[in-house]
């Protein structure tokens, strides 16, 4: 195919932060690396009835907010890595497109007004990856070990040298780490490094097809010795993950503003990037205000890293959650902050919700909402149901206020759609959280209040 299009003015930016244009014919044109604003031409490699897909090959007027990418790595080209989507676009105006899907969503999905758009969460925008899941790939024709994630659009590993989004001590690992692999006799049975950072450690995840002969073990604690990292081995599903030596300091990420600290294991969930993390805790409990005397339920509570923070403010917190491992965390780590006696932690999976389970989990205050990308469609079905029929659940009340953080602005809109046009919400704020600069991945989170809030 490869025919380059007539001069295209680029519109908009879609999720995957293609430039989206029209043709002559009214047909959209999706473009891989042009931005909104722009005049380009672009060369076609997918054609359909009514949408052709291709990558921008000329640029005759340029956007002001183009910019160099950071990294070396980034581009259209053939073996660009495919970690990050939006380099060439100045991080504020990268954060403004986010903000600007967010509120599409909520229009177009939802049908969803926020009545406030909240200023978006903001952090670093380089350095900021505290995990990661690098891939490993022996090549025996041209003897070498590849680490890294995949090239754009292709499942072959990227040769990365550098990466700007990890921290710099993480990115100074990558050469070593392939002359590591490389020296292992088990070097083509290691298909993956999956780095957990805390803020002491850092934690590499090696996962092995075959046990660890004792030579490639000796070679793994001389290179913790000689790079301060922490070696964990992984040789099934993530729950067989086991620390290579026991002692040395304990993987964890404090919350200063509310005195916690939280102990994790490094395949447990854990927010990507930890500057972000924390503003948004912070954000999340300003924007729910809960008061001492409340009661207050954590859905998808994770490891209680919203859990604890709640406990230092409300009566009672009960936080739910689908990973059985998670909740046992969760119990731990409150018990560590003593915070025991204000938290219940139970393992359920919330993709069953119905009014009745809804009406055992009892009446609280608030809510705060923190679904995977599936997004929270079966408990906000079960308000919405109750609150046209109240005999489902007799007795039961809505929470006054739900704030919802959302890796998915699609299902956060879905779900916002139920709790403002079917449960008697209002969408009082919202905002984008880039939690994942230079990536199409957009985070947010949304406030939605049932009665006047004092
Ligand atoms: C975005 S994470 C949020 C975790 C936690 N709030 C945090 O900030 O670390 C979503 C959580 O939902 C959990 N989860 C995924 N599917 C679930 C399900 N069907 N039922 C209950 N929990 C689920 C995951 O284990 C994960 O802990
Ligand atoms: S993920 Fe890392 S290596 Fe890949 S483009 Fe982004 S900064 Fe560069």
């Amino acid at each position: 195919m490869n025919q380059t299009t007539e001069w295209l003015k680029v519109d908009s930016l879609d999720l995957e932060a293609q430039g989206v244009a029209h043709n002559a014919e009214g047909k959209v044109v999706f473009i891989d690396g042009a931005l909104p604003g722009e005049v380009v031409q672009a060369q076609i490699a997918r054609r359909k009835n009514n949408w052709e897909q291709g990558t921008l090959s000329a640029i005759k007027k340029e956007s002001a907010q183009r910019v160099t990418p950071g990294c070396p790595h980034f581009g259209l080209h053939a073996g660009a890595c495919g970690g990050c989507k939006m380099q060439h676009l100045h991080p504020a105006a990268q954060v403004a497109v986010k903000q600007r899907v967010v509120e599409d969503n909520l229009w177009h999905l939802g049908k969803v007004k926020a009545e406030t758009l909240l200023r978006p969460i903001e952090g670093p925008t380089w350095g900021y990856r505290y995990r990661a899941r690098f891939s490993v790939r022996y090549v025996a024709k041209k003897g070498a070990v590849l680490i890294g994630f995949h090239e754009r659009k292709s499942r072959y590993v990227a040769d990365m040298q550098v990466c700007k989004v990890v921290p710099r001590r993480v990115s100074d690992l990558l050469l070593p780490l392939r002359g590591l692999i490389m020296a292992m006799a088990e070097r083509d049975r290691l298909p993956q490094i999956e780095l957990a950072m805390g803020d002491e450690v850092i934690a590499l995840v090696l996962r092995h097809l075959n046990p660890l002969p004792p030579g490639d073990l000796a070679l793994l604690r001389q290179f913790a010795a000689e790079h301060g990292v922490q070696w964990w081995l992984q040789p099934k599903g993530p729950d067989s993950v086991r620390l290579l030596d026991e002692g040395g300091p304990q993987l964890a990420y404090a919350l200063p503003e509310f005195g916690i600290r939280m102990p994790f294991k490094p395949t447990d969930f854990t927010q990507v990037n930890p500057h972000i993390n924390a503003a948004l805790v912070g954000r999340a409990l300003r924007l729910l205000a809960v008061r001492p005397g409340e009661r207050v339920i954590d859905w998808f509570c994770g490891l209680g890293n919203f859990t604890l923070p709640l406990a230092t403010q409300a009566r009672e917190v009960l936080g739910i959650e689908g990973s059985e491992a998670l909740v046992e965390r969760s119990r731990e780590n409150a018990a560590a902050n003593g915070l025991a006696h204000k938290t219940n932690f139970v393992a359920r999976n919330l993709f069953e919700m119905t009014p009745s389970l809804l009406a055992a989990d009892g009446i609280a205050d608030r809510w705060l909402v923190d679904p995977p990308r599936e997004g929270a469609f079966a408990l906000a079905k079960a308000v919405a149901d109750i609150v046209q029929d109240p005999s489902l659940a007799p007795g039961w009340a809505p929470p006054r206020r739900i704030v919802y953080v959302s890796c998915n602005p699609a299902t956060l809109a879905r779900d916002a759609g139920l709790l403002v046009n079917l449960a008697g919400y209002r969408c009082t704020a919202a905002s984008a959280v880039n939690m994942f600069p230079h990536t199409a991945h957009v985070e947010s989170v949304a406030v939605f209040d049932r009665d006047a809030m004092a």
